[in-house]
C-alpha cells in the first residue's frame, strides 16, 4: 500500500453534505482539503433520492478518483466521504470507508468514522456471539453492526444505544436515505464542525479548512455526546449522553490539523505560534537564526522567532514530490524517507548558531537527520526546541501510537535524546506551557484537552487496552502520578 513515510500518522478525515446539487464533487473537494488526515485510502457514498452510489479505493483521493467519470457517477444531492489512516484492522480496501449496511427500517445506511474505539475487541466478541459476520477488520464497522442488531425501536434510538455501548475516540458521519447524522464521543477527542452552504445546504466535516474549501460558512462545533440529525426539513440537535467531559486531543493543535483550521474557536496556526513563543520563553538560547522543520513546525518556529527576537529564515525545504514507497517500518526506510524529503539551504546555515524548532519528536529520526545535515552544511551549533512536551505514552483514541517501544522519549532521558540526535542542546515545551498556548477551551479538568501522550493522564478507562498499557507501564518504570480516568 503506498504511503508517505512519516514520523506521525494523521487522523482520518470526514466530510458530508446534505441537500446540494453536485454533492459528490463538493465532497471530493472537501476531502481534498482533509487529505493531510489520511492518505491510505478514500471513499465517497452519494445518495440520489434513497439510491446509494459508492466509490472507494486505496491511496490518495486523486488516485482513487483518477478517472473523472467516477465522481460524476456518484449521483444525488447528498454524500458523505472519508480519508483513512488506519488505527485498527488491516490496510485492505475492505476497511476503506464509508462502509455500507442494510437495515430493516431505513433500508441502507453509510458510515464513516474518525477515531479509535477502546472496547472494540469486547464488542466484536459480543457481536460474533450474536452470529454477526464482519465485512472488514477495523473498529469502524462495529457501530454499524451494533445498530443493525439493536433491540431498540427506530434507527435513531438504535444509534443512541449503540453510541452508549462503544468507548474511546469517535466522530461519526452516517447517512440513511432520508438523513445525515453526525455523532461525537463524550470526550470530544476529535474535531467535528457544522457549516452552511450559501443556499442553506448543511455540511459536517472534521476541520474548518474543508468548510472554506467548499464555500461554506461555519455554524458550530459538534459538542461531546451530541448527535446532529440533518434532513430536508433542517437540522436537529440531539444527544446520546449528557455525561460528557471535553478532552480534545492536544495533538490536533500540535500536529494533525491544518494550520488554517479553527478548532473550538482557536486558530491552529496561532496556537502553534504561541507554543513556539512559550518554548522560547521557557528555554531561551542565544543564536543567530531560527529554523522550522517543514511542514508542520513552521508556525511554531515563527512564534519562537517573534518571542526571542532571533530572525526566522528558510533554512530547510521539503520536497513537494516526496517519494511514495511501500512502507516497511524499518529504520533504514525511515532514514531514507526523511533524507528524500528534507534538505538544507546552505547559505542560511553556514557559520551560524541555529535554533531548530520542530513540533514533536517521535522516534527521533527527523531531528537526528536534520542536526547532522545542518552541521554538514557548516552550522556552528544546533539547539533543538520542541514546541510540545516529550511524547512518552501511547494513545488509544485515534493516534496510531499504541506502544511506547519506538517512542524515543519513553525510553530515554532528555540529555540522552540530546546526545542521540547530536544536538548542542534540547528542550521541550512543558505541559502547562502547552495548555496555556492552546488556550482555555473550558474550565474542565486540564482545560478541556487530552494530554495523555505527555503525562499519562487518560481521561477515560482504557478497557481492552488496559492490560497492554499496564505492561508498558511496568516495562517503562517511569510512570508516576499518571492515571486512567473514569
Ligand atoms: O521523530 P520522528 O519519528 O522523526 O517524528 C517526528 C516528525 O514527524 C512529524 O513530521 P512528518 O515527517 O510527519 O511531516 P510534516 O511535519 O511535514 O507533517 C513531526 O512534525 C516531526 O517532524
Ligand atoms: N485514523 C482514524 O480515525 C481511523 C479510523 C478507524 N479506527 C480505522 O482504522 O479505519
Ligand atoms: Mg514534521
Amino acid at each position: 500500500m503506498p504511503a508517505e513515510i512519516k514520523g506521525l500518522n494523521e487522523e482520518c478525515g470526514l466530510f458530508g453534505i446534505w441537500g446540494e446539487a453536485n454533492a459528490a464533487q463538493l465532497t471530493y473537494d472537501g476531502l481534498h482539503s482533509l487529505q493531510h488526515r489520511g492518505q491510505e485510502g478514500a471513499g465517497i457514498v452519494s445518495n440520489d433520492q434513497g439510491q446509494f452510489y459508492r466509490h472507494r479505493g486505496l491511496g490518495l483521493l486523486a488516485e482513487v478518483f483518477r478517472d473523472s467519470e467516477t465522481i460524476h457517477q456518484l449521483y444525488g444531492t447528498s454524500a458523505i466521504g472519508h480519508v483513512r489512516y488506519a488505527t485498527a484492522g488491516n490496510h485492505g480496501v475492505e476497511n476503506i470507508q464509508p462502509m455500507l449496511f442494510s437495515h430493516d427500517e431505513v433500508g441502507e445506511f453509510a458510515l464513516a468514522h474518525n477515531g479509535n474505539l477502546t472496547n472494540a475487541d469486547t464488542i466484536r466478541g459480543e457481536l460474533r456471539e450474536k452470529g454477526v459476520t464482519f465485512q472488514a477488520t477495523s473498529d469502524s464497522e462495529l457501530l454499524g453492526e451494533l445498530v443493525t442488531t439493536s433491540d431498540e425501536d427506530g434507527f435513531i434510538n438504535q444509534l443512541k444505544a449503540s453510541l452508549n455501548h462503544i468507548h474511546g475516540g469517535f466522530a461519526y458521519l452516517l447517512m440513511t436515505p432520508h438523513m445525515m447524522v453526525a455523532a461525537l464521543d463524550p470526550n470530544g477527542f476529535r474535531p467535528l464542525v457544522v457549516g452552511k452552504m450559501p443556499d442553506g445546504a448543511t455540511v459536517i466535516c472534521s476541520e474548518t479548512c474543508a468548510l472554506d474549501q467548499v464555500g461554506a460558512s461555519f455554524v458550530r462545533d459538534v459538542e461531546p455526546g451530541e448527535i446532529i440529525i440533518v434532513t430536508d426539513e433542517g437540522m436537529k440537535i440531539d444527544h446520546f449522553t449528557t455525561d460528557t467531559h471535553l478532552a480534545l486531543c492536544s495533538m490536533e493543535y500540535i500536529y494533525f490539523a491544518r494550520p488554517d483550521s479553527i478548532i473550538r474557536g482557536i486558530s491552529v496556526h496561532e496556537a502553534r505560534k504561541r507554543m513556539g513563543a512559550l518554548v522560547a520563553r521557557e528555554n531561551p538560547v542565544k543564536a543567530d537564526v531560527v529554523l522550522g522543520v517543514p511542514n508542520s513546525s513552521l508556525s511554531a518556529a515563527i512564534g519562537y522567532a517573534q518571542e526571542s527576537g532571533i530572525p526566522y529564515d528558510m533554512g530547510m525545504i521539503k520536497n513537494q514530490y516526496v517519494a511514495r514507497t511501500f512502507i516497511e517500518p524499518t529504520q533504514a526506510k525511515r532514514d531514507r524517507g526523511v533524507s528524500m524529503k528534507l534538505s538544507v539551504v546552505k547559505s542560511v546555515v553556514a557559520g551560524k548558531d541555529i535554533v531548530l524548532v520542530d513540533d514533536s519528536i517521535v522516534r527521533g529520526t527527523t531531528s537526528k537527520y536534520i542536526v547532522r545535515l545542518l552541521k554538514k552544511a557548516g552550522a556552528k551549533s544546533v539547539h533543538v526546541r520542541i514546541a510540545s512536551p516529550a511524547l512518552k505514552f501511547p494513545c488509544y483514541y485515534g493516534i496510531d501510537i499504541q506502544t511506547t517501544k519506538e517512542l524515543i522519549a519513553a525510553n530515554n532521558t532528555i540529555p540522552e535524546i540530546c546526545t542521540q540526535i547530536e544536538a548542542d542542546s534540547l528542550a521541550f515545551l512543558s505541559v502547562p506551557g502547552l495548555i496555556k498556548a492552546i488556550g482555555d477551551l473550558n474550565d474542565a479538568d486540564n482545560h478541556g484537552l487530552c494530554t495523555a501522550y505527555f503525562d499519562g493522564n487518560y481521561p477515560t478507562p482504557l478497557y481492552d487496552y488496559q492490560a497492554g498499557f499496564d505492561a508498558e507501564v511496568a516495562r517503562l518504570g517511569l510512570y508516576e502520578g499518571a492515571n486512567t480516568g473514569d
